[in-house]
């Protein structure tokens, strides 16, 4: 009953002159939760994590920060670090030397260690003393982190930190992200990778034009998902395209670009259709050597869920 909340957010909305960026937004992220926000292009993922980095404040509705409310001024609350729209880098200074910046400007004592343990953390150690001027857009995003991690936040802000990360520095994120979240502190997340958000979420908004249109586990998206396309791949894709063909709740897909691989049949189904497909091909001695949604489901709900608005919204 008394889970503690990170993040509090009741019936927030922020306007732009006529543009409404927020809309009645709720927003629940408990402690130690890695939160993901996800949306379309302008559906207010950065207005509200300026919002919770004290950035900007909301035209109205109730916002509470690691339990305590957030006033009219703007302000980082306290336990509060991350970025929006990239992290605010000196570019003639080392790695080392932008974090001490950071340090003295946030008046954090005995930085030394803690710079190298960031540093360490990112796994930027190796470039520390480099010029931040020559780094790439996804060792840019790891000394960001690090800086928010100097101060050792219990809510860690980031937009979209995995833009410009290869797949080991993802990996590398991710592996910090967990750990910062098992030692209790939340982080909330805005991605447009879904696999991304699905490596690392246990919950999801979905934001489209302002509003919430889904807020929760990502596996409850998945189980109140409707029809998704399967890629499924047999000893025999003949048989298997005429049994799919003949069975009530599965549709071949024939649109699909994925169809340029002819051993490869999509079909599209609910999962129990899915099983009973899956129980009649093995029956008929037809082998199932692969079988993965087209999409996932999180990237399937998101489309569901946002296209017709984002179509308004244009
Ligand atoms: N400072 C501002 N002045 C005017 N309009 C703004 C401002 N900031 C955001 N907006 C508008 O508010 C809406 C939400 O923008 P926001 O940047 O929060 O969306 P987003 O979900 O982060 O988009 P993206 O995925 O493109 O980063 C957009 O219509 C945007 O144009």
């Amino acid at each position: 009953m008394d889970t503690l909340h990170a993040v509090r957010a009741r019936g927030i909305t922020k306007c732009f002159g006529d543009v409404v960026a927020l809309d009645g937004v709720d927003l629940d992220v408990t402690q130690g939760q890695i939160h993901g926000l996800v949306g379309p292009n302008g559906a207010g993922k950065t207005t509200l994590l300026g919002l919770l980095l004290g950035l900007a404040v909301a035209d109205s509705g109730r916002l509470e920060i690691l339990g305590a409310p957030v006033g009219r001024a703007f302000d980082a609350p306290e336990g509060v670090a991350g970025f929006v729209d990239g992290p605010g880098l000196y570019p003639s200074l080392t790695a080392r030397q932008n974090l001490a910046a950071l340090a003295r400007l946030r008046g954090l004592g005995a930085y030394t260690a803690a710079i190298d343990e960031a540093l360490d953390q990112v796994g930027l150690t190796a470039v520390a003393d480099d010029k931040a001027r020559g780094f790439s857009l996804g060792m840019r995003q790891r000394l960001g982190l690090a800086a928010a991690l100097l101060t050792k936040p219990r809510l860690l802000v980031l937009d979209e930190p995995s833009n410009g990360l290869d797949p080991a520095g993802k990996r590398h994120v991710h592996g910090v992200l967990n750990r910062l979240a098992a030692d209790g502190a939340s982080v909330v997340v805005s991605s447009h990778r879904m696999d991304d958000l699905e490596a690392m979420c246990s919950e999801v908004t979905i934001l489209a034009t302002g509003r919430v249109v889904f807020s929760g586990p990502i596996g409850k998206l998945a189980a109140e998902n409707r029809e998704l396309d399967y890629r499924v791949r047999t000893s025999d894709p003949g048989a298997a395209r005429r049994l799919a063909d003949g069975m009530a709740g599965i549709r071949v897909v024939d649109d699909t670009p994925i169809r340029q691989d002819p051993e490869l049949l999509v079909v599209r189904a609910l999962v129990p259709a899915l099983d009973e497909l899956v129980a009649g091909l093995v029956k008929s001695g037809v082998a199932v050597r692969e079988l993965a949604p087209v999409v996932s489901p999180l990237e399937a709900a998101f489309l569901a869920l946002t296209e017709p608005s984002q179509g308004a919204d244009r």
